[in-house]
């Protein structure tokens, strides 16, 4: 956010205070170094109140091994705090959730913020996104833009990769990778199951060995921040509002200034849609539970 000097004013608010404050100097000095003009500082709930982006990553980490339901009952209620600290946020402000179980955070914190659902988004799959498309990249040996595929529905083990609408450079996954596209593809066929897993092995071993994500989530926030501030109208997989379902997951919308500017219809086949269903329908029971808990 620094080094891309996507806002004139990066304020940060953490309920750990010497930690905050070092967070505070140790980008302080990024920016000198680089001679960014963003402004760093550490600010009260109320001032992120006012901001254009208020960006909640406050939680727990996810230590490999722990059940999902301990994690997220510890998350919810952090987030909770935040909420009620936050109140009254600014009603021009775009909330972006990132602390997990994302879905169910973000859906959750667009009850307690007062914010229209359009205002309100989680970073969802984004990342999951980016990663499943770096490693079709690098089997396929063409830059990551070139790929275009994205991972849907509910952030964690039910999330669904869309291979069906997959394309390379605007070709038909299949196609790309048949005879007629055969200079893209090192191998004929990719396995899907085996690059899905890839995925997930690399995310579980760098938490493991490192306790977060910090590079990727940063990047994450750092292009919503972008497209959001820029009103550039970018298409991105985030996690949004479905009246259908009254919860958050994540599927392709355009962003711009304004939040959630519009839906992006995806041709995805019976079986992916189905499964995307099928989680939300479970994180919909969920959401109901936890309200009805409160
Ligand atoms: N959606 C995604 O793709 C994705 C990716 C990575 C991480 N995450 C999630 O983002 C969250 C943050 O991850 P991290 O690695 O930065 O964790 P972290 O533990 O390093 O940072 C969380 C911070 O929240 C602070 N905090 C805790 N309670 C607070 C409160 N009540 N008010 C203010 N601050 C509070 C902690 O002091 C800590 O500094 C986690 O929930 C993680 O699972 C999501």
């Amino acid at each position: 956010m620094v080094l891309g000097e996507v806002a004139t004013d990066l304020l940060l608010v953490d309920i750990d205070l010497e930690l905050r404050d070092a967070q505070v100097h140790d980008l302080c000095d990024a920016a000198y170094c680089c001679g960014s003009k963003t402004r760093v500082r550490a600010a009260t709930y109320k001032e992120a109140a006012e901001c254009d982006i208020i960006v909640v990553t406050a939680g727990s980490k996810w230590t490999v091994g722990e059940t999902s339901i301990n994690f997220m009952y510890r998350n919810i209620s952090i987030v909770r705090n935040v909420m009620d600290a936050l109140r009254p946020i600014s009603p021009r402000a775009i909330l972006i959730v990132v602390s997990n179980p994302v879905d169910t955070l973000t859906t959750i914190a667009q009850g307690l913020s007062g914010l229209p659902t359009s205002q309100v988004i989680g970073s969802g799959t984004f990342l999951d996104s980016a990663r499943l498309r770096g490693v079709v990249a690098d089997k396929t040996g063409v830059a990551v833009d070139s790929v275009q595929l994205s991972v849907l529905g509910v952030h964690g083990p039910a999330q669904v990769s869309e291979w069906s609408a997959a394309k390379i450079n605007d070709i038909p996954l299949e196609k790309a990778l048949s005879d007629g596209g055969a200079q893209l593809s090192r191998d004929s066929v990719l396995n899907r199951e085996e690059l899905e897993y890839e995925c997930q092995r690399q995310s579980e071993a760098v938490i493991r060995t490192k306790g977060s994500v910090p590079f990727g989530v940063g990047a994450v926030v750092l292009r919503l921040c972008a497209t959001i501030l820029a009103d550039r109208g970018d298409i991105c997989t985030v996690s949004h509002y479905h009246q259908e379902f009254d919860c958050y997951f994540s599927l392709p919308v355009v962003l711009g200034r304004n939040g959630i500017l519009r839906n992006i219809y995806l041709p995805l086949n019976q079986d992916e849609l189905e499964r995307v269903r099928k989680s939300a329908h479970q994180l919909r029971k969920m959401v109901v539970r936890i309200k009805q808990e409160a």
